[in-house]
């Protein structure tokens, strides 16, 4: 079952709530404000070093908020994710003006890419710290697009804040053939693998 240790989530993201609510969690959100610049090149190695940042940076804020107060001893769990999608090896990340989203769902029309999440836990409990970190990947394939539907999609303003240009939980899902993996992971969570990596560390203590 999943732990009554108190969670928090470090993202700013409704998919991520959202998903970890689905999985029955009770936790909070304090997004993080890390420097999420990076030259690394290999995708999982990038998302598993930001949702590292990620995940720190709240953790020690939150060390910052319990210290002297009776909560400083109580254990926790701060979880950070990050998701890229990949084409050929190629990092495409979100989209930073309309160009870069027309030509990300341009280059993704007709391909198989991937989709990987990097997530980041780390456990308080009570004396000392421990940190996990894995990374997930799916393979995502597209139907062709037209430079109508492209426009179309893009003109819903759903693809800005989202890695990859599109949400295959949004109306992004209408151009997505089939994919291979676990698909919560392409919306940012990869949930049943979370569950179990949260589970084996907890009981490993
Ligand atoms: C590919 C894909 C991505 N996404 C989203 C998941 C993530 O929210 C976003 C990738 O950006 P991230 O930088 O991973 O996350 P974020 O900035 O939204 O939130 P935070 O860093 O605070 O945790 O893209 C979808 O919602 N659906 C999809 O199909």
């Amino acid at each position: 079952m999943v732990t009554q240790i108190p969670i928090i989530l470090a993202s700013n993201s409704p998919r991520r709530k959202e998903l970890l609510e689905r999985a029955g969690y009770t936790f909070t959100v304090m997004p993080s404000d890390c420097d999420e610049a990076t030259d690394i090149r290999f995708p999982k190695d990038m998302v598993m070093e930001l949702a590292g940042r990620k995940a720190e940076n709240v953790y020690k804020k939150v060390c910052t908020d319990r210290a002297g107060t009776e909560a400083e001893t109580q254990p926790f769990i701060v979880i950070g994710s990050d998701t890229v999608v990949a084409l050929n090896g190629r990092i495409l990340g979100k989209p930073v003006d309309y160009d870069d989203a027309y030509n990300t769902l341009n280059s993704l029309s007709g391909q198989t890419h991937n989709v990987y999440t990097g997530v980041s836990i780390m456990y308080y409990d009570g004396e000392k710290c421990r940190t996990k970190t894995f990374y997930e990947n799916t393979e995502v394939t597209f139907y062709p697009m037209t430079h109508e539907e492209i426009v179309g999609y893009l003109a819903t303003g759903d693809p800005f804040d989202k890695a990859g240009s599109y949400g295959i939980q949004t109306q992004g899902g209408l151009f997505v053939k089939g994919i291979k993996g676990s698909y919560d992971n392409v919306v940012g969570l990869p949930l049943s693998r979370l569950y179990h990596e949260l589970n084996e560390m907890l009981c490993g203590q």
